[in-house]
């Protein structure tokens, strides 16, 4: 299943960011390459095509081939932030390709499915080539995804957050059939570039942990009100 948006799957990967232009209003500083990486199978267009069109097609799996990308311009506090998300394909025959786009990337969202062990045994392997291939200051985000299929679950919550904290990520489980957490996780991802984008050095440093922690709390404190 390929996401609705405007990438091509053989767009360059010298193509910053940048040059995709300011027409929807945002400010071109504020504009971020985000890439989805994980396993096959474990949810990464699901996941997009939730978080940009709100839905979930159910159905027969198709793998993703090569890499594409979708645009969508998220509000942070009253600023507009872009975000151009790349779909990897979680296959390994394509992960030379991929590699060659990880240098660009501001933010990296990581997945493995909660009902696949060989997925969340897999990441410590794409957190070192996360490590290899990437900028030292780029965002990581864990997300354990599929989290509505809990009669099937094998990778339970603790074990992904004890995973996060070792290498000093934050990490929440997703769905991308519910859409629980899937708005969250991109906009904590867009608050945290945003806030390097625009801190100045004076400022205490933007926790992304704690906004993730206390945007939950609110979500499930208002929830039945
Ligand atoms: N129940 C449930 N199924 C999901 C979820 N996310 C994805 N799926 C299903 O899992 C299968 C794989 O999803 P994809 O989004 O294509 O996986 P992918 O990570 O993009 O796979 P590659 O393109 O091969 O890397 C599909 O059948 C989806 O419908 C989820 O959160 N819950």
């Amino acid at each position: 299943m390929r996401p609705g948006g405007a990438g091509s799957a053989h767009a360059s990967p010298a193509m910053d960011a940048r040059t995709a232009g300011s027409q929807d209003g945002y400010n071109e500083d504020l504009l971020h390459k985000t890439i989805l990486l994980g396993d096959s199978g474990v949810g990464k267009t699901s996941l997009l095509v939730q978080f940009d069109q709100g839905k979930f097609i159910p159905g027969s799996f198709s793998a993703t081939v090569g890499i594409g990308f979708t645009n969508k311009v998220v509000t942070v506090d009253d600023v507009k932030v872009k975000l151009q998300i790349w779909d990897t394909a979680g296959q390994e025959r394509f992960r030379s390709v991929t590699h060659a786009y990880y240098r660009d990337a501001q933010a990296l969202l990581l997945l493995y499915d909660i009902t696949s062990k060989m997925s969340f045994d897999n990441i410590r392997a794409w957190l070192s080539e996360i490590h290899e291939y990437a900028q030292k200051d780029v965002v990581i985000m864990l997300l354990g995804n599929k989290a509505d299929v809990s009669s099937e679950r094998v990778v339970r919550t603790e074990d992904g957050e004890t995973l996060a904290r070792e290498y000093g990520v934050p990490f929440m489980e997703t769905s991308a059939k519910t859409g629980m957490n899937v708005e969250l996780a991109f906009l904590a991802i867009a608050k945290e570039l945003k806030e390097r984008a625009v801190q100045q050095l004076d400022e205490p440093r933007f926790q992304i942990h704690d906004y993730i922690e206390s945007q939950k709390k609110k979500s499930s404190c208002c929830a039945f009100i």
